[in-house]
Parts: structure tokens; sequence; C-alpha cells
């Protein structure tokens, strides 16, 4: 039996998943976070509405690894692309995770920290990486599920931090200071923290709801309700 545990930061994310029951199995006490808990053949999976941003994800997906053994934690659901090769409806694999915002800021500018940590005088050869790794053999899995739907599935960096990055600016200026990243998002950090502390394999897949080509906050709400979709195709992917 696998266990997988699939998170989405909203509803809309899950509306097109076939079969799926109106009405959450259950309710994560105390946050009061719709569940659905799905089985078809050799698979058991989860399925979480966590709200959006990275305390609503950190506080569930913790929960959930306090009290449960899962074989991967999957996140689904929306990301803003910050590389100009991303077109609206992609799909983006983190091969890594960044949290953008976890910055010490000194009279000498800002640097970079990787989650949880505080370099201040920590020599480089100390600190952390910045990178997280996703689970290459679930990204494979996920990817094939991919194969055939319309849109380019691209593997690269995903920023991720409490920010909604709604200006061209704003997503120019990460992109020059990760020049490898191609989306951001705000709860892939969570995800991605949480996973390796605790052990467990993750993947990352967001479909691109914003573009760096227009305004990030119109494209959003334009494209929210038809992008639900990708996240739809992975979830029955899973279940066939
Ligand atoms: C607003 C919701 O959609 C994702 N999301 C979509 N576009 C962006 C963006 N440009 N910046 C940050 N998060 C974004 C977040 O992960 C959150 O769940």
């Amino acid at each position: 039996m696998t266990r997988i545990l699939i998170l989405t930061a909203m509803k809309e994310e899950l509306k097109d998943v076939a079969g799926l029951p109106a009405t959450p199995t259950t309710s994560l006490a105390p946050f009061a976070v719709p569940v659905w808990k799905l089985q078809r053949n050799e698979a058991e999976i989860l399925i979480a509405q966590t709200g959006i941003g990275p305390i609503n994800a950190s506080s569930v997906l913790t929960s959930f690894l306090s009290n449960h053994k899962f074989d991967v934690v999957l996140l689904l659901g929306l990301g803003g692309a910050v590389d100009p090769a991303l077109k609206l409806g992609d799909v983006c694999i983190a091969t890594d995770v960044i949290q953008h915002d976890a910055v010490c800021s000194s009279d000498h500018g800002l640097e970079y920290m990787a989650s949880g940590e505080l370099h201040l005088s920590l020599p480089k050869e100390k600190r952390k990486p910045l990178k997280i790794k996703a689970s290459t053999h679930w990204n494979q899995k996920i990817d094939s599920l991919l194969k055939n739907q319309p849109g380019t599935v691209h593997h690269g960096i995903v920023l991720s931090g409490s920010e909604f990055v709604g200006g061209t600016v704003r997503k120019n200026l990460l992109k020059r200071t990760f020049a490898d990243a191609l989306l951001v998002d705000m709860e892939a950090c969570s995800v991605a923290y949480l996973c390796e502390k605790a052990q467990v394999p993750f993947v990352i897949a967001k479909t691109v709801a914003d573009t760096t080509h227009s305004k990030p906050t119109e494209e959003y709400v334009n494209f929210l309700t038809s992008s639900q979709k990708k996240t739809a195709d992975i979830i029955d992917g899973l279940l066939a």
C-alpha cells in the first residue's frame, strides 16, 4: 500500500478531481482543515486543503507528519513564473526549493539563509545550502502522469515565501538574485523544509497561473479558475 499526502492551498484546485466527494471525509482539528480520504488499488491518498501561505501549509503538514507515515507528500496547485520561458498553464516540477524570504539584513545588505538557519557570524563552509532537494523518483512519476496533457512540463528551482509576488519588478529582481529559478509560490518552502526534516520524499508540482509578461495580479485572477485542471489530472492519474 502506497500512502500519499496531497496538499493544496485553495479549494478551487480540487474542483475538477473526478469522483472527489463534495463533502470532505473529515476535518483536521484544531484548524478545521477539510480532508478527503480516497482509496484505489494499492494507493491510499489523503487530500488536505491547507489555506494559502507557509503558516497554513506548515501547521497542517506538521499535524499530518506527527500522526501518519507517508511514502510521499505532494504539494499541488498554482505558482507564478519568474522565468520568461514559462507560459500560462505550463507545469513546473521543483527539482529544488529555496525560501527566498529567509534573509539576514545588515548594514552591508541582505544575505540569504537556509530555512530555519541564522547565519550571523557562521563561516561560509558551516552554512546549510539554500536549496532543498525534491524526490527525483517521484518527480519522474508525476511528470509521466502529465505526458499527454497540453502545455510544457518544466523541471527546476522553485522559490517560496510569504510574499505573493504580484509585480514584474519583484519577479525580475528574484530572477536576477536566483538566476536558475523558474517559479515562485507560497507553500513549497514549508513542504520542503518539514519533509526534509522528517525524511519524507516530497514533490512540488505547480501550474503557472501568472507569467513574467503581464500584470501578475490580473492574470492570476483571470486564470485561477481554468488552471485547476492540472492538479485534478495528477490526482486522477495517481488514482487510476
Ligand atoms: C496565491 C496562491 O497561489 C500561489 N501563487 C500563484 N501565483 C503566485 C505568485 N505570483 N507569487 C506567489 N505565490 C503565487 C501561491 O502558492 C498561493 O497558494
